[in-house]
């Protein structure tokens, strides 16, 4: 099993990678938020600060590009090329207003012919090789069908499949036919000579939230290899490591050995474990983010849009969350939530 930690603009950059992996060492990768390519310009000092190689050691690392345009695209490729990476994903799933306005992002599946040439021409130019990130349509799942019928013409190292349309935004039961029909399609995409014998890996995406919800989703769907986790991360960073230790399966066996986990799903079960680890990484993140952010608000901004997320784990703790939200210096931040910590208990999902 493959786990991939989904990319989150405004959150999972490059400082909290590298503390999430310091602390909880179970992705397999981690996907960048998106990258846009600018005219003449190459990266904005946060998205530089993002890629750059001396931001990501030892820390495996897809860097994510928002284009509509094969131009920009194969160049921005080509800048991460030279940081020493080795695949880009593409973005066809942004559902934001100011993205998708200019057919980009989920925009872009609306023109499934202009999407299609624009395939064609970084199949045929990037430097790297392309994974794709994508909805299933814009209005419709119905519309999934014609766009697997483009991506099975091209050898996409991987196809990431949030199965939701874009209107639908984060909301609403997604639509797990369409992953299961991709599944179909790709592994079965021998159409002609030039694709015989290939398939492309699909992974799945979406409202995978908790423990739980992932053992049922892989009971349903037992042929799943891939998964890709978002704001379920946020809720519990512990997440995968809970889910590779508790693994019985061979590949997830492997992977607890490499992480040094052997033994001890016990001990990722425990509460006051959990609590701990999750203490220790927030503690680390906050004064990380001081070490490069310019004052106590950023900071403060930063640490209360995670807990708007990491809060939803524990019992009760609402009025310790607006006590975070409201706090002005760090000193009342960490007082509030070394509270929430000593008096909300851990949520067992
Ligand atoms: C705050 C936020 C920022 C996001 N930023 C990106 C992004 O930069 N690129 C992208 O492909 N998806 C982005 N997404 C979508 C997530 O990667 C993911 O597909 C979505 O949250 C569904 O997965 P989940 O249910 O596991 O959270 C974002 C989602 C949220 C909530």
């Amino acid at each position: 099993m493959q786990y991939e930690f989904a990319p989150l603009e405004g959150i999972t950059g490059y400082i909290y990678r590298n503390a999430h992996h310091a602390c909880f060492p179970s992705m397999d990768r981690y996907y960048t938020p998106f990258i846009t390519p600018k005219k003449g310009k190459s990266f904005t000092t946060r998205e530089w600060n993002d890629i750059a190689a001396e931001h990501n050691q030892n820390i495996a690392v897809v860097p994510q590009i928002l284009a509509n345009q094969a131009e920009g695209f194969c160049k921005v490729a080509g800048m991460l090329k030279e940081q020493g990476y080795e695949e880009v994903n593409l973005n066809l799933g942004c559902p934001s207003a100011t993205v998708t306005a200019k057919k980009k992002g989920a925009g872009f599946l609306a023109d499934p012919d202009a999407l299609d040439a624009f395939l064609e021409e970084i199949f045929a130019h990037s430097p790297l090789k392309i994974s794709i990130k994508t909805r299933i349509g814009v209005e419709n799942p119905d519309e999934f069908e014609r766009l697997l019928d483009i991506f099975s013409q091209y050898p996409i190292q991987k196809l990431i499949v949030h199965p939701r349309v874009l209107k639908e935004f984060y909301k609403g039961n997604v639509h797990r036919e369409a992953y299961v029909r991709a599944k179909e399609r790709l592994s079965a995409a021998a159409a002609d000579e030039e694709t015989v014998g290939r398939t492309i890996p699909v992974c799945y995406n979406g409202d995978l939230f908790s423990v739980s919800d992932t053992e049922r989703f892989l009971v349903e769907y037992p042929d799943s290899d891939d998964l890709m986790f978002g704001r379920g991360m946020l809720i519990d960073p512990a997440l995968v490591m809970r889910l590779r230790a508790k693994s019985a399966d061979p590949a997830g066996k492997n992977a607890a050995k490499e992480l040094r986990l052997e033994n001890k799903s016990t001990v990722w079960e425990d509460a006051a474990k959990r609590v701990s680890d999750i203490r220790d990484f927030y503690g680390r993140l906050a004064e990380d983010y001081a070490a490069v952010l310019s004052g106590e608000r950023d900071v403060l901004f930063k640490m209360k849009e995670l807990w708007s997320w990491q809060g939803q784990l524990f019992e009760g703790s609402e009025k310790y969350l607006k006590k975070i939200r409201k706090a002005q210096k760090l000193t009342e931040y960490k007082s509030a939530v070394a509270a929430l910590f000593a008096d909300c208990p851990i949520k067992d999902a």
